[in-house]
């Protein structure tokens, strides 16, 4: 099969983030034909409209170039105040304009999250479909993951055995969700 660029954006800019250690316990899950790339979302300035008119800022072309690239894009995100972090709307935003230019259109995506709390992001996972479903990407229904941080959960960067099987199953379907959708 051919080879897959899986766009990966995680929505926490902490150091010790939880969702980047999921990120990337998560990837190693990937076949080898599915290529991921981190899209970087820490530097980008604070979306403003009136910028539209002009040549966008090398941080602002990168994640533009970076996400039409990607054949598919997985979100993995924190819940804040039972939402989506700022620093991941404000890339969302970004790369959806200017007005008629997102490069979001009609990527396959898929959404899951780690929290401290027992609801595991539910509440930031649903606003953030809400989004994605305006911005016209094709939303993987099942498996949902929705994660506690917890002893166990990451073992040596990897999904713990507790967590593993539905890991898999979540990147299998993952990985099939960006293939039925390829042009
Ligand atoms: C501003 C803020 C708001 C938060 N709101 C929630 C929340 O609504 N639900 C929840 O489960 N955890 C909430 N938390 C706790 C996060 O789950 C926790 O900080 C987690 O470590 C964030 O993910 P990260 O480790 O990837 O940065 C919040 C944390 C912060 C800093």
């Amino acid at each position: 099969m051919s080879q897959l660029n899986l766009a990966v954006v995680v929505g926490s800019l902490r150091k010790e983030s939880f969702n980047r250690q999921f990120a990337e316990a998560l990837v190693k899950l990937l076949p080898a034909d599915v290529k991921p790339h981190f899209i970087r979302i820490d530097d980008l300035p604070l979306y403003n409209q009136d910028s539209d008119g002009a040549p966008p800022v090398p941080a602002v072309k990168r994640l533009r170039d970076e996400v039409a690239a990607a054949h598919g894009v997985l979100f993995v995100t924190p819940e804040y105040n039972r939402s989506i972090p700022g620093v991941l709307k404000n890339a969302i935003d970004q790369a959806s304009r200017p007005w008629g230019q997102s490069k979001w259109a009609g990527k396959p995506a898929a959404v899951c999250g780690m929290s401290v709390g027992a609801i595991g992001t539910s509440m930031a996972q649903a606003h953030l479909r809400n989004v994605l479903a305006y911005l016209d990407m094709p939303l993987l229904g099942q498996p949902e993951m929705y994660f506690q941080w917890k002893e166990g959960v990451i073992v040596n960067g990897a999904i713990g055995p507790a967590s593993h099987d539905l890991a898999q199953k979540f990147m299998t379907a993952v990985v099939a969700w960006v293939r039925r959708h390829q042009a």
